[in-house]
């Protein structure tokens, strides 16, 4: 029974991501990754853990995309390895025919595949060669792209670019939780450029013909601790470089000037150079919205920071010193991020009145709580109820005129959480990694009737 219907043709999917799930690094002709080089350097990842087995998506992959189908999911969205397809910059045709194989079995279940093509394991041969922080990378991975359209264009035609930039430039570069592990904000503002270049010069590629793309940047709803002057510009800092450092670039193609001037001690200004913001804000599709959590933040150097990573590390947050998150008295996930759906209304409505007009996609949206198995069955109640809340503010959304088109849960499948290892569970579905069962939570029975009934009770 739907009270709340979702518009006709609405996506109902689950998101993974490559490393995260694959396994199988060096089958078939795969290169090395930044994510194997990093997860394999001891004090990287709790535990030790790496990407080498994970859920062995690459051989069981059928599998779980019949799962999927019995699920009653009508979309996934998967990543692409690019040291699977272009290893040492040449085209692997091993690596080709496993994303051929996983499109195929989509579609013959009646699962639309969405590819993200870049998902943060860049080749370990371009990081050698200066990563991201080298404006060389945005021009190889257009490359990369035109392998892609060229081989997948006939199976997969909703394509996103980059998933969350923020992520790969400010840990990856900046605080060292993320590969590469570097602790250089100058490093990491170059970065972060480069991905949207990247972007940029990708998106014409992948829209050749009937091909339609996007982005997918991580956005956080953003409140001031108090209504202080401090507290004010601190939110205005993080608000800059989490949300409008992307969205102004992606759909106006210019970056905030404010964040500009916060940026300019890192030689920001020397990395943009003439005709990058034309690319950068040229046309898409779609835009893509991976939504969590809401950031409160205040000026007080006290505070707590957000948990990227087990370890301590620096600050992702270039230019944003004496900054620190504090609780607003909400639940908190497993991950301690902030249980608010309402961050999601006002980040989704926010996008939809201040950006020209896009339509937009929840490319990632659930969360992380510790599972107990009673007798084979998985009862996820906080997750379901994580996820139904954030439904209905895509629901309240939608009826305030937002063009939202789909919602991809994370995740398919419990997986590997880059620093946090097998600790942290978002998935519908169980997965034993002793045995590499896979059983469907609670939360997956009900998504899966909430897809096919296109509606929330
Ligand atoms: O932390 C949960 C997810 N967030 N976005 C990127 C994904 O790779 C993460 O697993």
């Amino acid at each position: 029974m739907t009270t709340r219907g979702f518009p006709e043709g609405f996506a109902w999917g689950v998101a993974t991501s490559a490393y995260q799930i694959e396994g199988s690094t060096a089958a078939d002709g795969r290169g090395t990754s930044i994510w194997d080089t990093f997860a394999h350097t001891p004090g990287r990842v709790l535990n030790g853990e790496n990407g080498d087995v994970a859920n062995d998506h690459y051989t069981r992959y059928a599998e779980d995309v019949a799962l999927m189908a019995s699920l009653g999911v009508g979309a996934y969205r998967f990543s692409l390895s690019w040291p699977r397809i272009m290893p040492g910059g040449t085209v692997n045709q091993g690596g080709l025919d496993f994303y051929r194989r996983l499109a195929d079995t989509l579609l013959e279940a009646g699962i639309t595949p969405y590819a993200t093509l870049y998902h943060w394991d860049l080749p370990q041969e371009l990081e050698d060669a200066g990563g991201w922080p080298a404006r060389d990378t945005a021009y190889r991975f257009a490359d990369y792209a035109a392998v892609v359209r060229e081989a997948l264009g006939d199976r997969v035609k909703h394509w996103f670019t980059v998933n969350e930039p923020w992520c790969s430039a400010f840990l990856g570069y900046a605080s060292g939780d993320h590969a590469p592990g570097l602790r250089s904000p100058e490093l990491a503002v170059r970065a972060a450029h480069h991905l949207l270049l990247a972007h940029g010069l990708a998106a014409p590629v992948l829209r050749e013909g009937d091909g339609l793309a996007g982005a997918a940047p991580n956005l956080y709803a953003v409140s001031p601790a108090s209504d202080s002057e401090l507290d004010l510009d601190a939110a205005r800092r993080i608000d800059g470089l989490q949300n409008r450092f992307f969205l102004d670039a992606l759909l106006r193609g210019s970056y905030p000037e404010d964040v500009v001037r916060d940026l300019a001690p890192f030689g920001f200004e020397d990395v943009v150079q003439a005709g990058d913001m034309e690319l950068i804000g040229g046309p898409i599709d779609f835009l893509g919205v991976n939504y969590y959590s809401r950031h409160t933040v205040s000026a007080e150097s006290d505070g707590g920071v957000v948990a990227t990573s087990p370890f301590a590390s620096a600050s992702p947050w270039p230019g944003a010193s004496h900054v620190s998150f504090v609780h607003g008295g909400r639940p908190v996930t497993d991950m301690g991020w902030e249980v608010d759906p309402g961050g999601l209304h006002e980040i989704l409505t926010r996008v939809a009145k201040e950006y020209p007009s896009v339509p937009l996609y929840i490319t990632e949206n659930g969360a992380a709580y510790v599972d107990t198995v009673v007798d084979g069955e998985i009862d996820d109640h906080e997750r379901l109820s994580y996820i139904e809340a954030h439904l209905a503010a895509c629901h309240d959304a939608i009826a305030d005129g937002v063009p939202l088109k789909g919602y991809f849960a994370w995740s398919f499948m419990d997986n590997f959480e880059w620093g946090w290892g097998y600790g942290k569970r978002f998935g519908l579905v169980h997965v034993d990694y002793e045995t590499q069962k896979r059983t469907p939570k609670s939360s997956a029975r009900w998504y899966g009737q909430i897809s096919r009934q296109n509606g929330l009770p």
